[in-house]
């Protein structure tokens, strides 16, 4: 018998790549799909590239709807998730793409959210190094998982092999991203307007000021740094989707690039969604669009003294609905890669 499937927020841009990659999952099948400003519409009103899916209509975000399912994903804006989820039995899987899990200090997201702190969840990141295990390891079982953020996911998947080899310098990370703007959601906002964006390249969140920097600080503690210290800086491209974060942190004096290039390559021999290019080469965004892919270029500037790495991934894939499927695949016993691709759809 399939796997019965809730998505709330299912008329946004995550919810509908959930749908997107539900729709080809052998052992879930989406039976209620739930939205705000469009309950009562058809699914194909806002989503009509997926018409195998026609003969659902959104109904209203209520926990009465979300309730009875076995898994329910969770695509609501920031601040919505904590209260729904909380009237959601204990042995229902809930699958949290917004922010309202992710961190496990309060402090911290009093300084970004504000209020209204969900309390932390396991993380949906399999491929994240957590002592001298995966985290894929802590999502078996679980019945709570909370999906990591998109920037969070390129610059952390970047990172992370040299901080568990202990041969990056973690106080001086700096990032900065080429980002599409279906990050920013399917509201309506001036500043995403075509006319806006297109023939245009503009920073935001400068300044230490974006909501990400705790979540990648908790991330590379994770992964075995004593101390980060990140400067993070997301520029708005004209890209419908996608992420590609040129990531640099100093090498911890004595790193050969022999040393670097076996500490990717041996962290991700293993995975199937993480790619690290041969010496010398750089992903493209077009490359992993549509895909639950991050591929990465490392190098060394030797005159710096830096690791560069350039990692690219789709904002709606690996950076949401794809980590998403991934983590829901491992919590509920299944085969991790059902439903998920590593191929884009390029050009
Ligand atoms: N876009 C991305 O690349 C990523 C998104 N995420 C997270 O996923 C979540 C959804 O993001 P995204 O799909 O981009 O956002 P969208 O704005 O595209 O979609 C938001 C969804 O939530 C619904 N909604 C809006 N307001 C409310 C409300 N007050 N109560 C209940 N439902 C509401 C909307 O319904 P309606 O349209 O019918 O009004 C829509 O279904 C966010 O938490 C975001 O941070 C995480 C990683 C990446
Ligand atoms: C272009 C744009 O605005 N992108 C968003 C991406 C946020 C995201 O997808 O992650 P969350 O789930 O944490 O919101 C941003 O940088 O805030």
């Amino acid at each position: 018998m399939s796997v019965s499937v809730a998505v709330a927020g299912a008329s946004g841009y995550a919810g509908g790549e959930l749908l997107r990659l539900l729709a080809q999952h052998p052992e879930l099948e989406v039976a209620t799909v739930t939205a705000h400003s469009n309950a009562g519409q058809p699914l194909l009103a806002v989503h009509p590239h997926l018409r195998s899916l026609g003969h659902l209509s959104f109904v209203e975000t209520t926990a009465a709807q979300l309730q009875g399912h076995d898994v329910v994903f969770l695509a609501l804006p920031h601040g919505q998730s904590a209260a729904i989820a909380a009237e959601l039995s204990d042995d229902v899987l809930v699958v949290d793409c917004g922010a309202d899990h992710r961190l496990t200090s309060e402090a911290d997201w009093q300084a970004f959210y504000g209020d209204g702190w969900g309390g932390s969840w396991p993380y949906g990141m399999p491929e994240l190094p957590v002592g001298d295990a995966l985290q894929r390891r802590n999502l078996r079982g679980v019945r709570r998982i909370a999906v990591p953020g998109c920037n969070v996911t390129a610059v952390t998947l970047a990172l992370a092999p040299g901080v568990q080899a202990g041969i990056v310098d973690a106080t001086d990370v700096v990032a900065v991203l080429a980002v599409g703007p279906s990050g920013a959601g399917r509201a309506l906002k001036p500043h995403l307007l075509a006319s806006e964006l297109l023939g245009n390249a503009q920073a935001y969140a400068v300044g230490g000021t974006h909501r990400h920097i705790p979540e990648i600080e908790q991330n590379l503690r994770a992964a075995g740094a004593a101390e980060v210290r990140i400067s993070f800086t997301p520029v708005l491209v004209p890209m419908a989707r996608g992420i590609l974060a040129t990531v640099t942190a100093p090498l911890v004096e004595g790193t050969s690039v022999d040393d670097v290039l076996s500490a990717w390559h041996s962290a991700y021999a293993d995975e199937r969604y993480v790619h690290v290019l041969p010496h010398g080469e750089t992903p493209r965004v077009s490359d992993v669009v549509g895909s639950n892919s991050a591929v990465m270029g490392v190098t060394v500037d030797e005159r710096a003294g830096r690791v560069v790495v350039v990692c690219a991934i789709d904002n709606l894939g690996k950076g949401t609905a794809g980590a998403a499927i991934q983590s829901a695949n491992i919590a509920l016993g299944l085969d991790e890669h059902l439903g998920l691709t590593t191929d884009g759809v390029a050009p």
